[in-house]
């Protein structure tokens, strides 16, 4: 997250880390907590690690110095990436992990709403939310970082994309001025937006050319047009 500050504890109780474990183990991706065995993030997290061994996925956690061999994780039973996803930059930037067991919620670790379908214009507030970069040249963050960051319209977002398709399963966010924005390592992780003093996982962090660029928004899988696939994959 560029441009943000520290999150406090159990402010954004859906959001987890997604770790790889490998010869070392290490942050990867964000994600949200959608049910008490489902995970929502992008699936360009998933590329090139499909085999679900390799995944440790942390919840109820504001810094990553928090993880120790005695933290809470959970392990993926099941990787469901969209079946029409090819790149960020095409579209189709979801993917479900199911976990090896149902999550207990506390005030720590809860899920929030997936919207309903025409709700994306009446949002009061959005936020995004990562250990991912402070910058381009950046680093994981230790601490949960997060920034408030105003919608904008498809046809704003196709003008600033002139080289690329920005389709309506695509939601944009940022300052005209950057300075703003989520970066690398945020990914998969929730465009959180408010209404009504509900909070609903409006996008999935997917992509942008650079971070907090001016003119050049963060692009977010649009969540309401995958309510189907995610009802249909979480049975
Ligand atoms: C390619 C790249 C890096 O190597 C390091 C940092 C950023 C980038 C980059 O161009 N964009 C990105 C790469 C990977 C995930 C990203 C997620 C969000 C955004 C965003 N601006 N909302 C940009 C991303």
């Amino acid at each position: 997250i560029v441009g943000g500050m520290n999150a406090f504890p159990a402010e954004w109780p859906w959001q987890v880390s997604l770790h790889v474990k490998l010869s070392t183990q290490s942050h990867m991706c964000g994600g949200s907590i959608i049910r008490d065995q489902w995970i929502l993030t992008a699936a360009h997290c998933t590329e090139d690690l499909l085999i679900t061994q390799v995944w440790r996925i942390y919840s109820g956690i504001l810094k990553q110095s928090e993880i120790n061999e005695n933290t809470s994780v959970f392990k993926v039973q099941e990787i469901i990436v969209h079946p029409k996803y090819v790149a960020s930059e095409q579209g189709y930037d979801i993917a479900l992990m199911k976990l090896d067991r149902p999550m207990n919620f506390s005030a720590l670790q809860q899920p929030l709403c997936l919207p309903s379908e025409e709700i994306n214009t009446k949002y009061d507030e959005c936020w995004v939310t990562g250990w991912g970069y402070t910058k381009e040249t950046g680093q994981i963050e230790d601490t949960l970082q997060k920034v408030k960051i105003p919608l904008i319209s498809n046809e704003e977002c196709q003008n600033q994309y002139q080289d690329y398709r920005i389709t309506e399963k695509m939601l944009c966010a940022g300052y005209a001025e950057g300075a703003r924005d989520a970066c690398k390592g945020d990914s998969g992780g929730p465009l959180s937006c408010k209404y009504q003093n509900k909070w609903y996982l409006a996008g999935i962090t997917s992509w942008g050319e650079g971070c907090a660029r001016p003119g050049q928004p963060g692009v977010y899988t649009n969540v309401a047009e995958f309510v189907g696939w995610i009802l249909e994959n979480t049975l």
